[in-house]
């Protein structure tokens, strides 16, 4: 089996410790579940890859114990699992089909979140322990062992972390040693892969060179290997500039608004909290983008926020933060860039002084917050400081009015020139005027080249109903002058100033 011979011949004495280990937990893995009730999370990253491998010689080996084995090996008997998800790399994808080619791995593709996608696999399947390529630096590893149940509130399964305990360079020595092949983009600087909206090149392989194209070492030369994650960012402006190029030209900040909660899909509670937001944001110029609501589950959560946060300027989620099983907002947040949820001992003192006679336990599960990405704002008129995760706000509100008086503090915050533009004040006015869309369609867009900077937005309460004409920009006077090169287009009083 070329992977055990590889090992065997090469002098690395670590990388022979960390393999014997490791095949040691596959082959116990192995021997406590029959084949049906096994499966591989295979990926195509490159800590999967390691694992890939390391399974494929596992088997070998414990088959020849069982001496069963005929020497080769030409099909791959574990069922592997790959969730593939639209905001994955091509070049991920095109890795993991090939890889599952090269070695006669049977790939079931899951198209669903991972808890979801679980669920259906598990049902339909006798399977009771998946092989993981999670390692011990990952943000998910936190608290596991080489054999850990899954977590509460997922289906039930036994996690095996063969590499649980690898470091970065180890990971990099087997696959060297071993010449497999791995993903092209580990020798484009990526050195740990997520989504394509969360991942690039780790700055730290950057190569500096004359040419405007910016090159990368590879992966492997990563020295420390601590900061593999380094790369795994925001994609900020890049993305939002290809994705709202709009925005840009307008200068209005895009806000996505996030709403959790099972019962608002089953129609139970009335969401007036995202009515509320859209129409203070609006309000203050912002333009919202997208509107969601989001069952109670942590994948769904980590899965639209990754999405929104590298779209939008500012996401603003509610629902689901709280003590309860059901509150995972702040959990799915967390997952969504990639980092832990950690007790925050400032948050706590402030919720010990809300809710101290009511605290059960020992540790206070609502004082868990994303770790390292939080910033508290703090406003004199709250009891509790606002949850701001890079350019996520976590909002607690339960009605509308404390809704209100959150957003105002924000407001008030910016003015007082806080951390960050929150609720960025811009300039609007609204327009009236019973001309026909087809009479003000053309000078409208003729007005909008004229005046890039200006958001310019139309709609009508009914079918035969006035057209109402918005404004919106970073300041008055450059809003005046659009209203009056509009008005100079049409005859005079065709246009009503709206309050
Ligand atoms: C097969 C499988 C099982 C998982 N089981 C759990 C689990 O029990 N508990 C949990 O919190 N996350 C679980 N996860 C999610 C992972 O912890 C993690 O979010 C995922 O691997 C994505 O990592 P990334 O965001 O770094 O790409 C599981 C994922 C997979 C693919
Ligand atoms: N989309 C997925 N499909 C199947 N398994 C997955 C998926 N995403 C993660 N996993 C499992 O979780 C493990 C840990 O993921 P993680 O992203 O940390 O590592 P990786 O993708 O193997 O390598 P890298 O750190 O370079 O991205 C993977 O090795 C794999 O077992
Ligand atoms: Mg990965």
């Amino acid at each position: 089996m070329e992977i055990d011979k590889a090992i065997g011949e090469s002098d690395d004495k670590r990388l022979k410790t960390k393999y014997n280990n490791a095949i040691f937990v596959i082959k116990r893995a192995l021997s406590l579940y029959s084949m049906e009730e096994v499966a591989f999370s295979f990926n195509g990253g490159k800590d999967s890859t390691v694992l890939l491998h390391l399974l494929r010689a596992g088997y070998f080996l414990h088959k020849k114990e069982l001496s069963c084995s005929n020497g080769g090996l030409s099909s791959f008997p574990v069922r592997t699992i790959y969730f593939e998800s639209p905001s994955a790399f091509t070049e991920i994808n095109a890795f993991t089909y090939d890889a599952a080619q090269t070695y006669g791995i049977q790939l079931d593709i899951i198209r669903q979140d991972f808890k979801s996608g679980l669920e259906a696999l598990l049902k339909a399947n006798p399977i009771r322990a998946i092989f993981l390529g999670v390692r011990i630096g990952d943000p998910t590893a936190v608290g596991q062992e080489q054999f850990s149940p899954s977590s509460p509130g997922w289906p039930p399964f036994m996690r095996v972390n063969p590499i649980l305990d690898w470091s970065y360079r180890d990971v990099w020595a087997f696959l060297l040693t071993c010449k497999v092949k791995y993903c092209s983009l580990y020798d484009q600087g990526y050195t740990s892969i997520g989504s394509i909206h969360d991942t690039v090149p780790n700055a730290l392989l950057s190569v500096n060179d004359t040419s405007s194209k910016e090159k990368f070492k590879p992966a492997y030369l990563l020295s420390d290997g601590r900061l593999e994650r380094a790369g795994r960012v925001k994609k900020n402006a890049s993305t939002k500039n290809d994705v709202g190029s709009d925005s840009q030209k307008h200068e209005v900040l895009l806000a996505s608004v996030i709403a959790v909660g099972d019962e608002i899909l089953s129609g139970t509670v009335e969401d007036q909290l995202g009515l509320s937001l859209c129409k203070k944001l609006t309000s203050v110029g912002w333009s919202v983008q997208q509107t969601s609501v989001l069952r109670n589950d942590i994948d769904s959560v980590s899965e639209e926020v990754d999405r929104q946060r590298s779209i939008c300027d500012m996401v603003f989620i509610y629902g689901g933060v709280g003590p309860l099983h059901s509150d995972v907002t702040l959990a799915g947040v967390a997952k969504a860039f990639g980092v832990r949820l950690a007790p925050d001992e400032e948050f706590e003192e402030y919720l010990r002084h809300l809710i101290s006679e009511h605290c059960t336990g020992d540790r206070n599960e609502m004082a868990q917050l994303p770790e390292g990405i939080t910033e508290l704002l703090h406003h004199e008129k709250l009891s509790v400081p606002l949850i701001k995760c890079r350019n996520v706000i976590v909002l607690a509100d339960t009605n509308t009015e404390e809704l209100e008086k959150e957003t105002e503090c924000m407001t008030e915050l910016t003015k007082l020139g806080g951390s960050t533009s929150l609720l960025e004040l811009y300039a609007s006015r609204r327009l009236m005027t019973s001309l026909t869309d087809v009479e003000v369609a053309e000078p409208l867009s003729k007005l909008g080249l004229e005046f890039p900077d200006i958001y310019l937005g139309c709609y009508r309460k009914s079918r035969q109903g006035p057209i109402i004409i918005c404004l919106k920009g970073k300041d008055n006077a450059r809003i005046d002058s659009a209203v009056q090169a509009l008005r100079k287009k049409f005859k005079e009083g065709v246009f009503v100033d709206m309050k």
